[in-house]
């Protein structure tokens, strides 16, 4: 199946009270492990290459290569978008878009709202196009955010309906108490503000840092409209748990294959996971009647 943006799955997750995972990848096994586990669930799935790791991870063109033919290879049947997580200019999302990316992200968060608005409105105007889906934030999720240390920001509810009025937006990440990496204690999201938020746009509520946050919140948040929840610290520490488990069984453990399987396993096994927490699984066969 060709890759698709986000803008149908987040509208029938919406719909029907479930939420799309947005998991990060960090090498080509995390992009193997995310779409075997999609597969095997049975649900639609958001890759996305965070703006921060692109040059790590082989520029924006053999990032999209290798995504499109890993779902032709593997013989993924599910809705796959693949998406630039927290863009971080208009230049940078014009060339995920140009390189086959379906769904961008420009995070103007750490800009005045004025500018935020304009760089969002440019980044939508090329996109719409070429039928690619556009994220945009406002307000600040704490921890590291576009390799900055930073404090949580509470977005403005009017800043955010200003915003996808004037850009038209397809999905919106709201900062309401999340943080990026692992939380210090029980996370406290902003539950008033997200009805408040999500009752004045009435757009998918996109909810960054979504690592640990209890199942609970998790489902509230999806009742109060978030259909998009991003996910990244969880598959790396299971990785990691997984990668230093081999080398304590093994000091002398050299075959990189050996070494790395165990990991890739355990990001299939989290992934399924939060599919299941999100109520994604079984829901690719799903259309939409617009
Ligand atoms: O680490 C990145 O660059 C991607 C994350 O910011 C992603 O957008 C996200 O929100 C995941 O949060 P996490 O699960 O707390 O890592
Ligand atoms: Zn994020």
């Amino acid at each position: 199946m060709a890759l698709v943006s986000m803008k149908e799955m987040l509208t029938l997750a919406k719909e029907g009270n479930y939420a799309v995972g947005q998991y990060n990848i960090n090498s080509l096994q995390w992009a193997q492990a995310i779409l075997q586990a999609a597969q095997e669930e049975q649900g639609p799935v958001i890759v996305a290459a965070s703006d921060r790791l692109v040059d790590y991870l082989g520029g924006f063109k053999t990032i999209a290569a290798m995504v499109k033919a890993l779902v032709e290879e593997m013989d993924i049947t599910v809705p796959v978008a693949l998406h630039l997580d927290h863009g971080m200019n208009v230049e940078r999302c014009k060339q995920a878009i140009d390189a086959g990316f379906t769904s961008v992200m420009i995070d103007g968060s750490h800009y005045s709202i004025e500018e935020n608005i304009a760089m969002t409105k440019e980044v939508v105007d090329y996109a719409k196009p070429h039928q690619v889906s556009v994220e945009a934030e406002v307000g600040t999720v704490g921890g590291m955010e576009d390799g900055l240390i930073g404090g949580v920001k509470y977005a403005d509810p009017y800043e955010c309906l200003r915003l996808v009025e004037e850009t038209g937006v397809d999905a919106l990440a709201a900062a309401l108490g999340s943080v990026h990496g692992p939380y210090q204690g029980e996370p406290q999201l902003g539950f008033d503000e997200m009805k408040q938020i999500s009752e004045m746009t009435g757009i998918p509520l996109v909810l960054h840092g979504g690592s640990g946050i209890p199942d609970y919140q998790i489902k509230k948040a999806i009742e109060l409209g978030h259909a998009k929840i991003n996910v990244n610290t969880e598959c790396l520490q299971s990785w990691a748990k997984a990668v230093r488990e081999v080398f304590i069984n093994d000091s002398d453990i050299y075959d990189n294959r050996a070494i790395t399987i165990p990991g890739k396993e355990a990001i299939v096994a989290t992934v399924k996971e939060k599919m299941r927490e999100f109520n994604t699984s079984n829901k690719a066969a799903e259309k939409s009647n617009v």
